[in-house]
């Protein structure tokens, strides 16, 4: 049995927008399998950071994971396919302000950090993240 496709603004910005450059960060990442372990951390941190654990604890977990994983190893040019929702779809209906926003790259921060990131390259990932905040701030 196959899920169903997820839904496709094709009007919204790429959620994955492909960094080819970013392949070396890739690597510092420890590619797919660092990415996969990375999540695993960061979903730890954000479920003990009581300003994220409302927005996770009732989330079918291991697919958010997934989709990081994913999304994250197409953004750094590791050859991944997202196929997972666009950002503004996936984030619809949370409230989520620019304090929330702050909150959980410091999460992930902290799990990069964990995993022995460089921090050049942590700097490297979260310049591409930073201007979909438009996508996700709703309130
Ligand atoms: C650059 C920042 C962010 C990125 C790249 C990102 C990425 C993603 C991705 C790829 C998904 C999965 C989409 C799918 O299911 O198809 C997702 C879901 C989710 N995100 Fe984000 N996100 C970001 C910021 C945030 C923020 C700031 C919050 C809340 C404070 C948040 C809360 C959630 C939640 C709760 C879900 C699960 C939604 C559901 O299960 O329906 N995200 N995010």
């Amino acid at each position: 049995q196959t899920a169903a496709p997820a839904q496709q603004d094709p009007t919204a910005p790429n959620p994955a927008p492909v960094h080819p450059e970013l392949k070396g960060v890739f690597e510092d990442f420890g590619g797919e399998a660092g990415l996969t372990a990375l999540m695993d951390e960061f979903m730890v941190v954000m479920l003990a950071d009581p300003r994220m654990r409302p927005f996770f604890e009732n989330t079918d977990q291991p697919r958010v994971k997934r989709q990081l994983v994913e999304q994250f190893c197409a953004i750094l040019g590791g050859g991944c396919t997202y196929t997972g929702r666009d950002m503004k779809s996936a984030h619809a209906g949370l409230k989520i302000d620019r304090a929330d926003f702050n909150a959980l790259v410091e999460d992930l921060q902290v799990a990069m950090d964990r995993k022995g990131v460089p921090f050049r390259s942590q700097n490297k990932l979260l310049a591409v993240l930073a201007p979909m905040h438009r996508e996700m701030i709703n309130r």
